[in-house]
């Protein structure tokens, strides 16, 4: 109950919050002033001087717009906290650090050791912490505090329980309508979430839970934390965020720099492989066979298949004399290139090399022996210019792309069987496909492993180069920094990094994607249990230091080539250097949805986590039953026109019908039909919506989409506020 007096405190206390976030902003705008009157001046300056005056110019002037670009990203809810101490300190904490012109401090980056109790601290181990007030800024205007006395008497006794105000700022956020785009939890993360983010580096870290436990909003303010207390090593090899579709990836792409961070690369596992269209569907079990270990060795003998040896001796006339390409003179030749260990299409070169020297010498020795070296390279030119050479050379040893090299493996028959003789028939019956067939989701860890080893095709553009400064190069970049001032906003290793010629002047994300055999300080998986093994060599290759954070949950498993118990994955990759965290509590779906979603999944015996769900809703979950599929999908399209309408006049709001894959473009036509302006419904298959979430769901045919339960524990998971599920066949068990 509020009565006047506590009402104007309450207000007062707003006031009071006010002129803090007002002054908070004011140093953001000069701070952004400076590095924007910076650039300024870096350009004005244009394109004279030596080259190296302007490579430092560059230099600085990309580190200035970066700096720029993540201040514009953390104007919204810059701050969002205040701790009183209980030895009177007390400190805001926002997004980014921030401090006034004498270097006092204003603002405590999230990240922050001092801004762990933020996080952490519970009335039963408050830490020093008496009060810990969250701050609701629209704009930059504070319109609501909520207050959370984690020590009453020593609050009273500081006299700061004036004004005390609780709305449930979890609970607020929460309820909040959704857009379509992740937010991110900064404000509100919870004690078993904020362990997840703080864990150390190194090793992989495996974090099980249930849908909306926060498992992507997790990972993704690890990466931030990380990316802040490990700055030097992880901005020079960058972190590395591995999302199962580009959907996905657009869903939660503003969530970094909001956190103050723009230096990850984010992108898909077919991301990562140059060559790779993907357009191709194959059976599950066709999947889980490519997905197998094994397949590492199929793909290796496959590349040493393009070794070949002559069947015999072969003549060849060079000016009216005759060598002989032995058998034997081929195998010493490709045993020794192999030797250097590089890969295929590199070590063509030593292979080629060694021939035409061995070729040569048969052709000197048929000569006279006063022979002298100028003669000698004059005869090596002609056995190199020799067509039926180069054809036979190729022949021993042919270049070949991954893309060719895996066409050719699947759709021919005596291929696979030497490749593939670890397999039994029937598995290599499976495997076989005609050349022109499109490549599948399964291919993209097999192109992979083909391009490590066949290495860069004749003729490729050259890699970036390396990307690490020199001890020289950093101390150089140290004395710029000496003599012109970076401000604090510039490290040396990233000046040093950027004034390493043009090609290195990109960021790492854009040097990080141009080249194949970039390795990451750090990788980042989601949805992390649809990975193969085969998938999981990809990203051990990308990441030698093995630092990962591996988020997901077995019981949404829908790859027949995914993980079902996180051991059995792990211990072969990380040995004792992997550890599991769970999350248990739903921070998406109420729980009347989470109870309905745990029944259906223990029925289907699918490998469910503990999960509570943080909220009640009333009428979360509504069934509708319709005679016959006809009325189905106009039965579905109306019940979600009915909620989009209803939301476009109020705070708006998503609305999805999830239905089986057959039935998409059925589902597409009946919403088309049923539209209501203003008021948007999507329609997903049950696969689109992983990691995805609505206000309202639609869930279609629920026995349908159970064909794979995995799928419908995902659909049935996706609803903020309300699920609706349709139906005409009966429903399956758990969901009757
Ligand atoms: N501490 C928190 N405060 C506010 N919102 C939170 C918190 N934790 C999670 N959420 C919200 O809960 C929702 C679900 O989070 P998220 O998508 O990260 O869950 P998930 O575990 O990855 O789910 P799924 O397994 O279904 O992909 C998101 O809207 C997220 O912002």
């Amino acid at each position: 109950m509020h009565d006047d007096r506590t009402l104007a405190a309450e207000r007062r206390g707003l006031e009071a919050e006010q002129h803090v976030v007002d002054a908070l902003y004011a140093r953001l705008d000069d701070v952004r002033d400076e590095a924007g009157r910076r650039l300024a001046g870096i350009r004005r300056e244009g394109p004279s001087g030596s080259p190296q005056n302007r490579s430092e110019r560059d230099a600085f002037a990309t580190l200035y717009e970066d700096r720029i670009m993540q201040l514009d990203a953390v104007e919204d809810r810059l701050c969002f906290g205040r701790l009183d101490m209980s030895d009177g300190e007390r400190f805001y904490v926002g997004r980014i650090g921030l401090s006034d012109a004498d270097h006092a401090p204003l603002l405590t980056d999230w990240r922050a050791p001092a801004a762990q109790a933020f996080y952490a601290a519970t009335a039963a181990n408050p830490g020093g912490v008496i009060n810990r007030r969250h701050l609701t800024t629209r704009g930059r205007t504070v319109v609501a505090v909520e207050d959370d006395v984690l020590d009453v008497e020593r609050l009273h006794e500081a006299g700061l329980d004036e004004g005390l105000a609780g709305e449930g700022a979890l609970l607020a956020a929460l309820g909040a309508r959704r857009t379509g785009r992740m937010g991110d939890i900064v404000a509100t993360i919870q004690t078993e979430q904020d362990e997840v983010i703080r864990a150390p580096l190194t090793g992989a870290l495996v974090v099980q839970g249930g849908p909306g436990t926060g498992k992507t909003a997790v990972a993704l303010h690890r990466a931030a934390f990380l990316m802040y207390h490990h700055r030097e090593q992880l901005e020079r090899r960058g972190v590395l965020m591995i999302g199962p579709s580009r959907q996905f990836l657009r869903y939660i792409d503003h969530v970094l720099p909001s956190l103050g961070e723009t230096g990850a690369v984010s992108t898909t596992l077919a991301g990562l492989v140059r060559e790779a269209t993907i357009t191709g569907v194959e059976s599950d079990e066709v999947a889980a066979l490519k997905g197998r270990t094994e397949m590492a060795t199929v793909v290796k003998n496959a590349v040493r298949e393009r070794q070949r040896v002559p069947q015999a001796d072969q003549e060849v006339r060079i000016d009216g004399r005759t060598v002989v390409i032995r058998r034997s003179d081929v195998k010493e030749a490709q045993s020794r290139a192999r030797r250097e260990g590089r890969p295929h299409n590199d070590a063509r070169a030593a292979f080629a090399k060694d021939m035409i020297s061995r070729l040569t010498n048969q052709l000197m020795e048929q000569l006279e022996s006063h022979l002298d070296a100028d003669d000698r390279i004059e005869l090596e030119r002609d056995v190199r210019d020799s067509k039926p050479i180069r054809v036979m050379l190729n022949l021993c040893w042919l270049p070949v792309s991954p893309a060719q090299l895996l066409r050719d493996l699947f759709s021919k028959p005596h291929l696979l069987d030497y490749a593939a003789r670890s397999f039994d028939q029937a598995e290599r019956d499976l495997l076989l496909r005609p050349a022109s067939a499109p490549f599948t989701e399964a291919d993209i860890p097999l192109l992979d492993e083909a391009a490590e080893l066949l290495g860069d095709m004749p003729g490729d553009a050259p890699r970036a180069a390396s990307s690490e400064a020199s001890e020289e190069e950093l101390d150089y970049a140290r004395s710029v920094l000496d003599t012109f001032g970076g401000d604090g906003m510039v490290s040396a290793e990233s000046l040093a990094a950027r004034m390493k010629g043009s090609e290195t002047r990109m960021s790492v994300a854009e040097r990080a994607m141009r080249d194949r055999t970039w390795t990451y300080g750090h990788v980042v998986v989601d949805e992390a249990q649809e990975l193969s093994p085969m998938a999981w060599r990809m990203l051990l290759r990308r990441c030698p230091t093995r630092s990962f954070t591996i988020v997901g949950d077995v019981a949404q498993v829908a790859s027949a080539a995914g993980t079902r118990w996180w051991p059995e994955t792990m211990d072969p990759l990380f040995g004792d250097s992997w550890q599991m965290r769970e999350l248990t509590i739903s921070y998406r779906i109420p729980a009347a949805v989470a109870e309905v979603a745990q029944a259906f999944a223990t029925a289907a015996r699918l490998p469910v986590s503990e999960l509570r769900a943080a909220r009640e809703l009333d009428d979360a979950v509504a069934t509708t039953a319709v005679d016959g599929v006809d009325a189905l999908m106009s039965t579905a399209a109306r019940v979600a026109a009915q909620h989009a309408s209803e939301m476009a006049d109020g705070e708006g709001g998503l609305v999805a019908v999830i239905v089986p894959d057959t039935m998409a473009a059925s589902a597409r036509a009946a919403v088309a039909a049923s539209a209501v302006d203003g008021a948007d419904v999507e329609v997903h298959t049950a696969r689109e919506t992983k990691g995805l979430e609505f206000d309202v769901a639609v869930v279609v045919e629920p026995a349908a989409i159970a064909a794979r339960p995995g799928d419908l524990y995902v659909a049935l998971t996706r609803p903020t506020r309300r699920l609706e599920i349709v139906h005409a066949e009966a429903l399956p068990a758990g969901l009757a």
